[in-house]
């Protein structure tokens, strides 16, 4: 299974294309939809989210409420679009139109793409980068992860997103012990998907007063995924490695600028008995492990445990308060003013962080057991679970 997506923040929509899903599995447009209204959901998010109210159509490869095993093409409409239709429109324009309009960027925001995307590209106006790097893409590839996440959940997989930490402010309530289902029930009603009642208030706290210095702050997300069986990814080859393309697939989330599996980065200062986990084997359900402090994961392969996954988001880059940067026509410092802006995405990213490992964990759940029809992934599933509870 693969994808790639296509469309820029303020052009007319963003479209998916997915190929190698297997033929008959049930999919609707709402199994989509609400993965796209809880990305948008959150308690710091700027006024384009009011514009937006983000809904899937699917293009191909669904007939009648099932997949056919064609490739299928998502297409999520810009609403915001209608006020950009001259500055984001495909026709050419003279270069006084263009003046006119007052809307060529020269001016890039430090921690954004602005700068290196104009050098490498040769763009004078930096819009044709933002518009390309701006998290505006995630929603299609939420879009995306949704699939997955709805093949996944075929075979008994439940995957979800929630906060850890805005702002250096700690949810105390670990998702340790705790089902998807649960996260999900303590989290989607919470304005920043946080298991902790205490921290949440905070959190919002601080939100609310980086917004009122023009700053932003940035936090820790969580994605815990249950019910997968042992043995997804393999230790052969370092492109085989599971916890590694979930790694890539997080830090490719604009903004992510880590990732941890289990107790990662903790793992440094603890001695070994404290981090592996001891196999234990009933006859019921084969071997499994006392702890889950790898996250579920060793040898690049899933364990059976429940997969956990952390990812950091920096700060927002574009700021109310200025920070000094320089013009590119008059090579001149400036201090920026700017429209609109987050000031905190973070309970957002929860959730595409949530997509982005459900497609590889999908991908990986394909390569394994086949990707024609969901009848030959689900004999080779339990012929592959009896082997392991056996072995
Ligand atoms: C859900 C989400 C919303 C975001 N909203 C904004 C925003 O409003 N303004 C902004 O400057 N950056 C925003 N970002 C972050 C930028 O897209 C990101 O910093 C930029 O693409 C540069 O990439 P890098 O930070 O990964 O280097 C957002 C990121 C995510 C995941
Ligand atoms: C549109 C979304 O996020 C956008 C991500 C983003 C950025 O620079 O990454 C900048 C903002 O866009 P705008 O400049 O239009 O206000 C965010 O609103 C979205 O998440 O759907």
């Amino acid at each position: 299974m693969r994808f790639l997506t296509a469309g820029e923040s303020h052009g007319p929509q963003l479209t998916a294309i997915i190929e190698g899903v297997p033929s008959h599995l049930p999919l609707t447009a709402e199994d989509i939809n609400r993965h796209l209204q809880r990305r948008q959901k959150g308690h710091g998010r700027g006024r384009r989210m009011q514009i937006e109210k983000d809904q899937v159509q699917i293009k191909s490869g669904v007939r009648h409420g099932k997949t056919t095993g064609a490739p299928i093409t998502l297409v999520v409409e810009n609403n915001d679009w209608k006020h950009w239709t001259k500055i984001m429109g495909a026709e050419p324009i003279t270069e006084d139109e263009e003046k006119e309009m007052k809307r060529i960027i020269t001016r890039p925001r430090p921690g954004h793409a602005d700068l290196n995307g104009a050098i490498k590209y040769e763009h004078r106006d930096m819009r044709n980068v933002l518009e390309r790097s701006s998290a505006r893409e995630t929603t299609i590839r939420v879009a995306v992860g949704a699939v997955a996440q709805k093949l996944l959940s075929e075979f008994g997989v439940n995957i979800a997103g929630h906060v850890r930490e805005i702002g250096g402010i700690v949810s105390e309530q670990s998702s340790d012990g705790l089902t998807v289902e649960d996260i999900l029930q303590h989290t989607e009603e919470s304005p920043v998907r946080c298991l902790d009642k205490n921290a949440e208030k905070k959190m919002m706290d601080a939100i609310d007063e980086a917004k009122k210095n023009g700053d932003s702050i940035g936090g820790v997300v969580e994605v815990v995924a249950e019910g997968l069986p042992s043995g997804l990814g393999s230790h052969v080859h370092y492109d085989n490695k599971l916890d590694a393309k979930i790694a890539q697939g997080v830090m490719s989330i604009n903004a992510f600028k880590g990732v941890e599996i289990g107790l990662g980065f903790e793992a440094a200062r603890k001695p070994g008995s404290e981090v592996h986990d001891e196999i234990a084997y009933d006859e019921a359900k084969g071997y499994y492990r006392l702890s889950n402090r790898l996250g579920g994961f060793e040898g690049g392969m899933t364990t059976g445990m429940p997969v956990v996954v952390k990812g950091v988001m920096k700060p927002i880059p574009t700021l109310y308060k200025p920070l000094k940067s320089v013009d590119i026509d008059t090579k001149e410092p400036f201090e920026a003013s700017i429209e609109r802006s987050d000031s905190c995405a973070v309970p957002a990213a929860a959730v595409v962080c949530e997509h982005a490992v459900s497609f590889e964990l999908a991908r990986a759940f394909l390569d394994k057991f086949g990707s024609d029809t969901m009848n030959d992934i689900k004999g080779a599933l339990e012929a592959y679970q009896k082997k392991a509870r056996e072995f």
